[in-house]
């Protein structure tokens, strides 16, 4: 999709200042080759984003999810310049990323759980000095960016530690803490907690919620880990085959699909099934019992209810996982539009 210049016009000024973000039918297509024969091949296209629209909000931290090759990855390379869209529009920071690349990563972060940006051989230390000069970033800025990082990020036994040395939570650390040095606006993240232990992963978390507090940064976050989302985000847009198929709060997305969470209880002995208002025991093994409750629920109440009824010695809780959330969402509209 392309636009007139009068239909550009139009975009532009219905744009608010308060969006750093903007996505106007945005898409992406590949030209892919296959192999049909020996020396034969044949020219597919494949759309990986199909006409995506959405703005964001200075300071807001939004979710960006969807079942593998969704076309996450690609709306993210897009919108850091690394891809140049086929059709669309795209603004980020009031700049158009592919053609002015160079002046958009001065405004952006990006982070990438699977791949760092940091030298492998050199100190952390290091490596944020050579992102200091890369960036250009004034002295004064750097050392006041630097020791916010290091008191946050728990950063300060890591700094003379050779990258490569680093454990995945403290090199996600170092990550976030490199993605920073030069004060972005935008910060994306791709997976950023992913292979982390709890501990780390709670750490990540609350790190984006004080420096969206602090900094105003907007977030825009891709993961896999609805906890991520619960915990980090106010928004979350749903992608499923190149198209926004939600755009919304977390509880509106489970509603939407009416998924469920699942209550793990430990108990003291083996009992029978637990049975408690609000929620339905769906396995018992031993003294360990699985009870789903609808995702949108608080588990507050039925945890002290439990508690009172049972001898409880631990549990936890398990968000559902986004596949499936997105398949009761499509089934869920299915019979909406067979009974309507
Ligand atoms: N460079 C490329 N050439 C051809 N096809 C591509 C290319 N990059 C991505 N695709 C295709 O585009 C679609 C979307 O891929 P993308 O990597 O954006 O998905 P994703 O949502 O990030 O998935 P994941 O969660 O697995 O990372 C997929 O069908 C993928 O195979």
């Amino acid at each position: 999709m392309s636009f007139r210049t009068d239909e550009r016009k139009e975009l532009v000024e219905s744009e608010s200042g308060d969006d750093v973000i903007v996505l106007e039918g945005l898409e992406k297509e590949f030209a892919v080759r296959r192999k049909t024969a020996f020396l034969r091949y044949e020219k597919r296209a494949v759309r990986a984003v199909d006409g995506i629209s959405f703005r964001v909000r200075r300071g807001e931290m939004v979710g960006y999810i969807g079942p593998n090759g969704a076309g996450k990855s690609t709306t993210i390379k897009m919108l850091t310049g690394i891809l140049t869209p086929t059709g669309g529009r795209l603004r980020v920071a009031g700049l158009d990323p592919a053609r002015q690349r160079l002046a958009l990563t001065r405004r952006i972060g990006v982070v990438f759980g699977q791949r760092t940006t940091l030298w492998w051989d050199l100190p952390l230390i290091d490596s944020y000095r050579l992102m200091r000069h890369l960036y250009d970033v004034p002295l004064a800025r750097y050392r006041e960016t630097l020791d916010r990082c290091v008191e946050q990020l728990e950063l300060a036994d890591l700094l003379h530690v050779p990258v490569r040395q680093l454990s995945l939570g403290q090199r996600m650390r170092g990550d976030i803490g490199a993605a920073l040095l030069h004060s972005p606006e935008v910060l994306y993240l791709d997976e950023p907690t992913i292979g982390l232990d709890v501990f780390s992963k709670a750490r990540v978390r609350e790190f984006l919620r004080a420096l969206n507090a602090e900094q105003g940064t907007t977030v825009l976050l891709t993961t896999h880990d609805l906890t991520d989302i619960e915990q980090v985000c106010t928004r979350v847009m749903v992608i499923d085959h190149g198209r926004l198929v939600h755009d919304g709060d977390l509880a509106g997305l489970h509603a939407l699909g009416e998924s469920e969470r699942m209550l793990v209880l430990d108990l003291e002995r083996e009992l029978p099934a637990v049975s408690v208002p609000g929620a339905r025991t769906v396995r018992v093994e031993g003294p360990r019992q699985w009870l789903a409750f609808p995702a949108g629920a608080s588990a507050a109440p039925l945890v002290a209810r439990i508690a009172a009824d049972y001898p409880l010695a631990d549990l936890s809780v398990r968000e559902p996982d986004i596949e499936s959330v997105i398949a009761r969402m499509y089934a869920r509209g299915r019979s909406a539009a067979v009974t309507s």
